[in-house]
């Protein structure tokens, strides 16, 4: 079989590549230029040529762009919280790269992420801390027949092992950002691309008492404490951002718990008459999940949770599982 790795040039999809090679694969790398000029496509060439293995640079820039971060940066215009992995994954890795693997010759496009393929189903991969299902539930079922995910029983700690014990280092030479193209804090990334966010504002409470400014919706996240600037009898957290209002909605803690949210279409990794009696849902990564109520309506889903939960933000995904740690659907969050 032909498969092509998609390398980042970090350690995970480097050890992938060396498992497929060393399992008698017939294998190619593919590096997908997503950022600006940087000088990792030149290093991981010569770490390729040196494993004597064929690497394709892609040049996605414009696309990345585009599908990407563009979106990323409307979807806070709009006063949401977006998770740009849910738009990257479907319409780039998996989307884009995948397509242009099988045009360059490849039966399977295999990464270095942490989730395990079974029989065309998605599962939680082994290593609780590192498993990458969730990001991955956006992926539409279909994509997933072409794909292999050779680290999903291997935890990361064996992973840096086996690669030290083969004498090589990864020429990204960096751990993965919590945002792959913003290094530090989002703000400061938004104000460096000189958008134009929301203005100022009211803070208020649930029941219109305003209570003082904020200097742009965008600047706070849900369940925020610090950083409020307004006094109050009792701690406030940030339980709502108003977009057609500007308003930031400050609460006591009690609100900034959920019975539940809802979202948009799902992407249905499992037909959903096939769904176990009892599900689980996770709404933001490294969570615990828990079990929920999940009603497919209309276009979207509506998930009733079990206990109270952390405000889910707009904009982040839902992912719905099995106990058995089965992604049965992804999709983005709407609304509480
Ligand atoms: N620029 C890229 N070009 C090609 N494939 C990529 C690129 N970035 C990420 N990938 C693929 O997506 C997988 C997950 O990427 P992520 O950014 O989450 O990195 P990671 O889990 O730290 O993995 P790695 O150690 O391989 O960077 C990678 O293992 C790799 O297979």
């Amino acid at each position: 079989m032909t498969v092509a790795v998609a390398l980042s040039g970090g350690a995970d999809s480097l050890l992938a590549l060396l498992l497929l090679r060393d399992a008698g694969e017939n294998v190619f790398g593919v590096h997908a230029r997503f950022l600006p000029e940087d000088g990792l496509p030149a290093r991981l060439e010569e770490l390729c040529g040196d494993l004597g293995v064929l690497l394709h640079v892609l040049d996605l820039r414009r696309e990345f762009e585009e599908l990407v971060v563009g979106p990323f940066v409307r979807a806070y215009q709009r006063g949401l919280t977006p998770n740009p992995c849910a738009a990257c994954n479907p319409a780039m890795k998996f989307g884009l790269v995948l397509d242009r693997s099988l045009a360059l010759g490849a039966d399977r496009l295999a990464t270095g992420h942490y989730a395990v393929l079974r029989s065309g189903a998605l599962f939680r991969g082994r290593d609780a801390a590192k498993d990458q299902s969730y990001f991955l539930s956006m992926v539409p079922r279909q994509r997933l027949g072409r794909l292999l995910f050779p680290l999903g029983e291997w935890t990361k700690d064996v992973v840096r092992t086996e690669l030290a014990a083969r004498g090589l280092t990864p020429p990204a030479g960096r751990e993965s950002q919590e945002i792959c193209f913003i290094p530090g804090d989002y703000r400061d990334f938004l104000r460096a691309r000189k958008t134009e966010l929301s203005p100022p504002g009211p803070i208020a409470l649930a029941d219109g008492t305003v209570l003082g400014r904020h200097q742009g919706l965008w600047n706070h996240t849900l369940g925020q404490r610090k950083g409020l600037g307004v006094a109050y009898s009792e701690p406030l957290y940030v339980t709502g951002r108003d977009a057609a209002t500007n308003t930031l909605v400050v609460g006591p803690r009690a609100e900034t718990l959920t019975g539940g949210c809802r979202t948009a279409a799902p992407n249905l990794l499992a037909d959903p008459s096939a769904w176990p009696g009892r599900v689980l849902v996770q709404t933001i990564y490294r969570q615990r999940p828990v079990p929920a109520r999940v009603d497919l309506e209309g276009r979207g889903m509506t998930i009733t949770f079990s206990e109270p939960r952390a405000l889910p933000a707009p904009g982040q995904i839902a992912a719905v599982y099995s106990e058995e740690g089965r992604v049965l659907a992804g999709a983005v969050i709407t609304a509480e």
